[in-house]
């Protein structure tokens, strides 16, 4: 199988053995020299000055840095909310970079899983047809479909929730129902924006499991997060800072499994104490 070395390709750290030669066909993202500026009437503000990276397929990727670092500006981009000043975006073998907004549109609601802070379920609509919604945009509502909403609601511990309102669950619960619905599509990649940032930690630990479930299985996924401890669950994390690549590391299996060991045991001390 043909291989290139990937761009900027991260350091492993507490493994020197990872291989990151990955095939050229497994590359999910890829961008390079994407910039975006905003201008405004006094100033331009270059928010990111140039940043590629590959995402392969089933990569799981935490993107952290300061405040003011360019995190958001690079979501918003990846998650076609927005466009670049220039650069190119690759999904897939697409360029997301000379898309029109219609385009741009429907590669969100078909191809991207969108994962947020604050759930944003719809409070008149069920369980099911929370997880349903990004179809109901392409006008696919049948039996079928109501069935993968309903394995994918049992698949997030949800099975017994399925006809409640958002009101009527928990913050954990709202967030798995989000969760289910950014795979309804069978999406190239769930986005996801401070996913735990809301949740309390012994809630964040749960979620954590359900994203170390779908990264086990294969799916790829990008987080933007403030938090050390969650960040060190993915695969790899990418630093930017001032609008650039600053570092890309690989988490080695240890590491990341020294990380749910260390908040497996903070959650079991705050619930002895409760
Ligand atoms: N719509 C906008 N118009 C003008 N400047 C913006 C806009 N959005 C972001 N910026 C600027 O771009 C830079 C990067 O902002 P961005 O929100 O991407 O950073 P961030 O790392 O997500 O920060 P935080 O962690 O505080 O959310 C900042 O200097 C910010 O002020």
């Amino acid at each position: 199988m043909k291989t290139q070395k990937a761009y900027g390709s991260p350091k492993p750290i507490g493994d020197s053995s990872i291989d990151t030669e990955i095939p050229s066909n497994e590359i999910a993202i890829s961008i390079r020299n994407l910039t975006k500026e905003y201008v405004l009437k006094s100033e331009t503000v270059r928010a990111l000055r140039g940043v590629s990276f590959d995402v392969p397929n089933g990569d799981y990727v935490a993107i952290m840095g300061p405040s003011g670092s360019g995190k958001s500006t690079l979501l918003n981009l990846l998650g076609c909310l927005d466009k670049p000043t220039s650069g190119s975006f690759l999904l897939g073998d697409d360029d997301i970079a000379r898309m029109n907004d219609d385009q741009l549109a429907d590669i969100r609601s078909q191809r991207i899983g969108f994962i947020f802070q604050s759930y944003n379920l719809i409070q008149q609509l069920s369980v099911v047809e929370n997880i349903q919604v990004p179809l109901y945009y392409q006008g696919r509502l049948g039996a079928e479909e109501r069935q993968r909403a309903i394995e994918l609601a049992q698949r997030v511990g949800l099975g017994d929730r399925l006809d409640h309102r958002p009101t009527q669950l928990s913050g954990g619960q709202q967030q798995r129902v989000a969760i289910a619905r950014s795979l309804i599509n069978d999406p190239s990649f769930v986005l996801a924006d401070e996913a735990t940032g809301n949740l309390d930690s012994v809630t964040t630990g749960e979620i954590l499991t359900i994203f170390d479930q779908l990264s086990a299985e294969g799916r790829t996924i990008i987080m933007v997060t403030h938090e050390d401890e969650v960040a060190e669950r993915a695969k790899r994390i990418i630093r930017l800072k001032d609008g650039s690549l600053h570092l890309d590391e690989l988490i080695s299996q240890d590491r990341r499994e020294a990380a749910r060991q260390e908040q497996a045991a903070a959650v079991a001390e705050l619930l002895a104490r409760a």
